[in-house]
């Protein structure tokens, strides 16, 4: 734990690696950080710094803060990134939520090998982030509040200034006639964080003084807690996996506090937000349900939750199939399926039409019976989701292909092969 003297070196000790990547807005925190980063860097010459600056683009002045950014880099001999990027709020997200999402893949994007990216969250956001997760329920995991150090894109993503209070690190710069940029939306008392910031840590801290170290303490015994029952939930997952889904009667054994945590964490880990208490009670009700063949479907910002049979997925959305769709397709180049439906590809030449299939499509394999789409569906285990958005190649008129099976190889394109990324589309 940091005294609240700041020292330089103090960020050398617990750093993941020694290139560092400082995350920088051009604000008090992280400006402190860009310049105890050099200062820490002089002192170990293995430490190598570079800076990115992310325009939202939300702010008439962006520009203007993006120039600074790089002015204030170029005097201290680091090389800073400026990186444009496009807010978008269609899934669902809050303005600030999304504007985190675009963030963070933009710094993801700059990382380069053995770099971690160096974020300048304090001891007060600590304490601020540990009262909004309470305000709004959080878990074990949301009382841990934000970790020092977690894995990032290709690297890590290390917060070294959290044992520091604002305060201290606004006299230190001050102290050394070191501007920064005050950002207007930091008084926007409409946002929670900062109505925490304005209007409930000052209460707290004339009542207790000490009240910011005390949190960022509880965070800490919760962060313990919390890794010791990751250790064990961990632990269940080569139990629970199942193809490219998960098991919903091995999840269901477990209590629903578990379940919820693997929940969590089955969802974080595959990329998509956490949804939640209500949405999480759909979801393990969905698990329990005892009704296997029902349409099972939960839906939270972006992703869907389906369950077939006894597999659950987590799948991003998917996009709408265009109506109607069909080509031709001679097979020299391969061939890109609209609504992220993944490509064709063959050796063979000839000329086929493509499209998706429909629920009237009879499927007949040479010699064989004839059978609908949704009973040769069954039969192979692809789900009802799914099914529709299989492409068809057809040559006069007759399915030669369906999805990743070739129906009639007379007719069928040579060495036929859907790639897609589609959870729950059985191999062949
Ligand atoms: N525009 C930006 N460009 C580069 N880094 C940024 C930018 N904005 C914020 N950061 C980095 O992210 C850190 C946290 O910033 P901020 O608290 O505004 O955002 P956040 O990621 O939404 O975090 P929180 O979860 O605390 O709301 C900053 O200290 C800084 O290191």
């Amino acid at each position: 734990m940091a005294s609240s003297r700041i020292q330089a070196e103090s960020i050398i000790d617990g750093a993941p690696s020694p290139h560092w990547l400082i995350a920088y807005s051009g604000g008090l925190d992280s400006t402190a950080l860009l310049h105890l980063a050099c200062l820490a860097a002089r002192q170990q010459p293995a430490c190598r710094v570079r800076a990115v600056h992310v325009d939202h683009g939300l702010h008439a002045d962006s520009e203007a803060w993006a120039g600074h950014c790089q002015r204030q880099a170029q005097m201290l001999g680091v090389d800073c990134e400026i990186r444009r990027v496009s807010v978008d709020c269609s899934a669902g997200l809050g303005l600030e939520a999304a504007a985190r999402q675009a963030r963070h893949r933009a710094l993801e994007a700059t990382m380069q090998p053995g770099e971690s990216v160096l974020l300048a969250h304090h001891q007060d956001d600590q304490a601020e982030t540990l009262l909004l997760n309470l305000a709004r329920g959080a878990g074990i995991d949301g009382l841990a509040g934000m970790p020092q150090t977690r894995r990032f894109g290709s690297g890590w993503l290390y917060r070294p200034l959290l044992g520091y209070p604002r305060a201290a690190l606004q006299r230190w710069l001050e102290a050394r006639d070191i501007g920064w940029i005050e950002d207007p939306s930091n008084a926007d008392l409409s946002l929670d964080r900062n109505w925490i910031r304005h209007r409930v840590l000052p209460s707290l801290r004339q009542r207790w003084p000490a009240c910011d170290r005390k949190l960022a303490e509880s965070a800490r015994h919760a962060g313990a807690a919390a890794h010791a029952l990751a250790d064990t939930d961990r632990s269940w997952l080569p139990v629970l996996a199942d193809g490219d889904g998960w098991s919903a009667s091995a999840l269901s054994r477990l209590d629903d506090a578990q379940l919820s945590r693997v929940l969590r964490r089955l969802i974080s880990e595959a990329g998509h937000p956490v949804p939640g208490q209500a949405v999480m009670a759909q979801l393990i009700a969905m698990l329990r349900s005892q009704r296997p063949d029902a349409e099972h479907l939960v839906t939270w910002t972006g992703v869907e939750a389906r369950r077939y049979r006894d597999t659950l997925y987590l799948l991003r959305s998917l996009p709408a199939l265009p109506p109607q769709w069909a080509v031709q397709w001679s097979g020299e180049q391969p061939l890109i399926l609209p609504a992220d439906q993944g490509r064709l590809e063959t050796t063979g030449r000839g000329q086929w039409i493509v499209r998706f299939a429909q629920h009237e499509d009879m499927i007949r394999m040479p010699g064989r019976p004839a059978k609908r789409l949704s009973r040769w569906c069954q039969e192979q285990g692809v789900a009802p989701w799914l099914r529709c958005r299989l492409p068809v190649v057809l040559r006069e008129g007759r399915i030669c292909s369906l999805g990743p099976w070739v129906v009639d190889r007379e007719v069928a394109p040579e060495k036929l092969q859907w790639i897609h990324a589609i959870a729950g589309i059985p191999g062949v």
